[in-house]
C-alpha cells in the first residue's frame, strides 16, 4: 500500500467511520455508531455497532472494528475515529471499548467525529488514564 500524507489518512478515517455508522445495527437503541481504524500499514477496517434481542449482548462499533481487524491478521494500529448521531458534542467510547483497544497499544490517537465530519483529535491515553495493559503480566 502507498504511503499517505497524515491529513489525507485522516480524512479517509473520518468519512470510513461516517460510512461505518449506516451499516450500524441498533432496532433496540436507535442509536448508531461507527468506527474506523487505522492500522501501521495503512489499511483501514469499520465497525459499527450490533445489537441483539438479548440486550446485553450487544458489540459496540469500535470493538466489532478491532475485533474485525484483529481477525484480518492486523494487531499494529495507529488511529481510530468514532462517530455517532450526536451533533453539538464530542463523544468518546464507552470504557469497555478503550480498555479493549489499549489492549493493542497505548499510542492510538483517536478521533471523535460528529455526523457533519468535523472531529476532535485526542488519545487513548488521555481516554483511559493509569490504564491496565498487556504489560502489566509480564513477568519481571
Ligand atoms: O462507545 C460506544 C457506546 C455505545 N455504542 C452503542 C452500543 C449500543 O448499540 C448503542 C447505545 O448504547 O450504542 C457503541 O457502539 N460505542
Ligand atoms: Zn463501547
Amino acid at each position: 500500500m502507498l504511503p499517505k500524507c497524515l491529513a489525507c489518512a485522516v480524512a479517509e478515517l473520518v468519512a470510513k467511520c461516517l460510512q461505518a455508522r449506516e451499516m450500524a445495527y441498533c432496532p433496540y437503541s436507535g442509536f448508531p455508531v461507527g468506527a474506523a481504524i487505522l492500522t501501521t500499514g495503512g489499511a483501514i477496517v469499520t465497525g459499527c455497532n450490533v445489537e441483539n434481542a438479548s440486550y446485553g449482548l450487544t458489540v459496540c462499533a469500535e470493538r466489532t472494528a478491532i475485533q474485525r481487524a484483529v481477525a484480518e491478521g492486523y494487531r499494529r494500529f495507529t488511529a481510530i475515529a468514532v462517530t455517532c448521531d450526536i451533533k453539538d458534542s464530542f463523544v468518546g467510547p464507552c470504557g469497555a471499548c478503550r480498555q479493549v483497544l489499549m489492549e493493542f497499544g497505548t499510542e492510538w490517537d483517536v478521533y471523535l467525529t460528529k455526523p457533519d465530519g468535523s472531529y476532535r483529535k485526542t488519545s487513548l491515553r488521555d481516554l483511559l488514564p493509569l490504564a491496565f495493559t498487556p504489560a502489566h503480566l509480564q513477568k519481571n
